[in-house]
């Protein structure tokens, strides 16, 4: 199912929420849209999904035009932030019910939520009450639900969000093996680009309502088109500074990995040394700024340190 979101505009209250959004998912294709808290992408995927109604713009879902269509009638799997499961149905009858509505027989059914379960590791749950399961738990539930009659196209809101650090990433791997196994289109909300960078095959970056870059994690990771996005991708971002220090006109990136400390031209002092596990993040305080960088050792704090810059990005300026 290929998926295309034209010119899409939304408001709430007369305040600008989605303004002028358009993007295209192909079949099969795993898309995040990542952005950071209030950028619009709830919104975006309610819209989408048929929940909201956009001001203007229209959704098409494989090639027709569904902007009026009610959501039950769009064959989209969905999991929210909050999964609404039915409160008064065991685990075992939440996932049954989307496959009745599908009219799939009781035997089929079994052997569905079996294999769901198990790979999801709820299979111990199936005969509790969501009341009785705690936030993660009802998470994997609501993912197993959304996944257990393969649908076309995968809506996802931070699903993974109740999960803790291993269970997020066994989770993602889980989506990802099972989006590709059936290739379903999928599109992920977050604001976590570690996950946004794991998961996607292309992501776009939202901010106050417009999409700032559309391109592949690695696409994105490596040529940022702006500042804002240079700013919010990469752990750490990129330092944004000025770039008189490298006899440039205008802002430049500069990634972490692409300082290289001790023996450069350029001169700093360490505002602050992070433990990494495997390395130490140092924080250089420079005269008009603040640039980051990658060392093996412990530096200590106030200490004055010499580095190179090694690979840098430009924005604007003149040239
Ligand atoms: N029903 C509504 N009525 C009024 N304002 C709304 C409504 N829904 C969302 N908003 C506003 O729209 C903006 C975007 O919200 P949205 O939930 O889409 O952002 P988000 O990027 O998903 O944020 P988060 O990551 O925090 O969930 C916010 O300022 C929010 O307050």
């Amino acid at each position: 199912m290929s998926l295309e979101v034209n010119d899409i505009i939304k408001a709430f209250n007369k305040k600008m929420i989605l303004d002028k959004i358009t993007l295209k998912v192909e079949k099969g294709e795993f898309f995040v849209i990542l952005g950071p808290s209030g950028s619009g992408k709830t919104t975006l995927l309610r819209i989408i999904a048929g929940l909201e109604k956009p001001d203007d713009g229209k959704i098409i879902i494989d090639g027709k035009d569904v902007t009026t269509l009610p959501s039950g009638k769009r064959n989209i799997g969905m999991v929210f932030q909050n999964y609404a499961l039915y409160p008064s149905k065991k685990v075992r009858e939440n996932l049954y019910l989307p496959l009745e509505s599908v009219g799939v027989t009781k035997e089929e059914a079994i052997k569905k939520i079996e294999f769901i379960s198990r790979r999801l590791g709820i299979e111990n749950l199936l005969d509790r009450f969501p009341s009785e399961l705690s936030g993660g738990q009802q998470q994997r539930v609501a993912l197993a639900r959304a996944l257990v009659r393969t649908p076309k196209l995968f809506l996802m809101d931070e699903p993974l969000s109740n999960l803790d650090a291993p269970q997020r990433v066994s989770a993602r791997k889980l989506i990802k093996e099972i989006q590709e196994e059936y290739s379903i289109t999928s599109i992920y909300v977050t604001h976590d680009q570690t996950e946004a960078m794991a998961l996607a095959d292309r992501m776009c970056i939202i901010d106050q309502g417009k999409i700032l870059q559309i391109g592949t994690p690695e696409e994105i990771y490596e040529n940022p088109n702006s500042e804002e996005v240079a700013s919010f991708i990469g752990n750490p971002p990129m330092s944004i500074i000025d770039g008189k220090i490298l006899g440039i006109d205008g802002a430049v990136g500069i990634r972490a990995e692409d300082v290289k400390l001790e023996g450069g031209q350029l001169k700093g002092r360490v505002a602050d040394c992070e433990f990494m596990g495997d390395r130490y993040l140092i924080h250089i305080h420079l005269e008009n700024g603040e640039i980051r960088a990658f060392s093996k050792n412990k530096i200590k704090e106030g200490s004055d340190v010499s580095f190179e810059v090694l690979r840098f990005k430009q924005f604007g300026g003149k040239s």
